[in-house]
């Protein structure tokens, strides 16, 4: 029996983290960026979409590597803030910013919004696309999905689990902020779940074709 592999394009400590789980249960050994990229590597995300940023990325780590690539881009879009900070979530405080000055940022901003008469609750979403580059599908193209959790944010952050902006954002039908939520139970609502859950079915079918072809090469 065949073990597949796949690499996760990804910088993102919390991302692999959620998305090994994610992944568990199917027959696919899961690789970082390190374990395959022995240099420094870095792709600008420089794109208008979280789609366009998630095909640069899984793009570019496919081709580096020949394997078949998993990347995610996500964000939070905030309705009074304009759908900010959106694609620049990860650098919404500064370039290279820590989570926890993205969300003093991001605290600040609707702080400023409250002075002039806006008040909440804030609504706002977490938004995950997924994308998947199999390097040796002829004329292929990549499959790309996506996911969306909608909720409100807090400006009184609350919890110490998952990541980015987890102490701030409660998810609809919630009371607890998704940094209160046990991985298990951020894996059942979040945007990254739910675009995993259509991403799932397309990793099952590349594998069992890539086993087809597998058994006419070589028995
Ligand atoms: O590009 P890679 O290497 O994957 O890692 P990154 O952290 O730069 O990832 P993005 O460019 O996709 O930016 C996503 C940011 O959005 C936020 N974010 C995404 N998913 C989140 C989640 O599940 N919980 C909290 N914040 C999240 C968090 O601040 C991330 O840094
Ligand atoms: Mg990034």
């Amino acid at each position: 029996m065949t073990t597949h592999a796949l690499v996760l394009a990804t910088k993102n400590r919390g991302k692999i983290e959620e998305l090994r789980a994610l992944l568990r249960g199917l027959d696919i050994q899961v690789l970082g960026l390190g374990d395959v990229i022995q240099r420094p590597f870095d792709v600008v995300e420089d794109g208008a979409t979280f789609e366009a940023n998630a095909l640069k990325k899984a793009r570019a780590v496919a081709a580096a590597t020949t394997m078949l690539t998993l990347a995610d881009d996500s964000g939070l879009e905030v309705d009074v803030l304009g759908g900010a900070p959106g694609v620049r979530s990860a650098r919404y405080a500064a370039e290279k910013a820590t989570d926890a000055q993205n969300n003093d940022a991001l605290v600040a901003a609707l702080m400023a919004h409250a002075t002039v008469g806006g008040r909440g609750p804030y609504k706002a979403r977490f938004r995950c696309v997924l994308a998947l580059v199999d390097p040796f599908v002829k004329n292929g193209e990549p499959f790309v999905v996506d996911g969306t959790c909608e909720g409100t944010i807090t400006t009184q952050p609350r919890g110490t689990n998952g990541f980015g902006y987890d102490p701030l954002f409660v998810a609809s039908g919630s009371e607890k902020t998704m940094a209160e939520l046990s991985d298990d139970e951020k894996n059942r609502i979040s945007h990254r779940a739910q675009a995993f859950a259509k991403m799932r079915l397309v990793i099952e079918k590349v594998l069992a074709e890539r086993d087809e072809a597998i058994r006419k090469v070589c028995g």
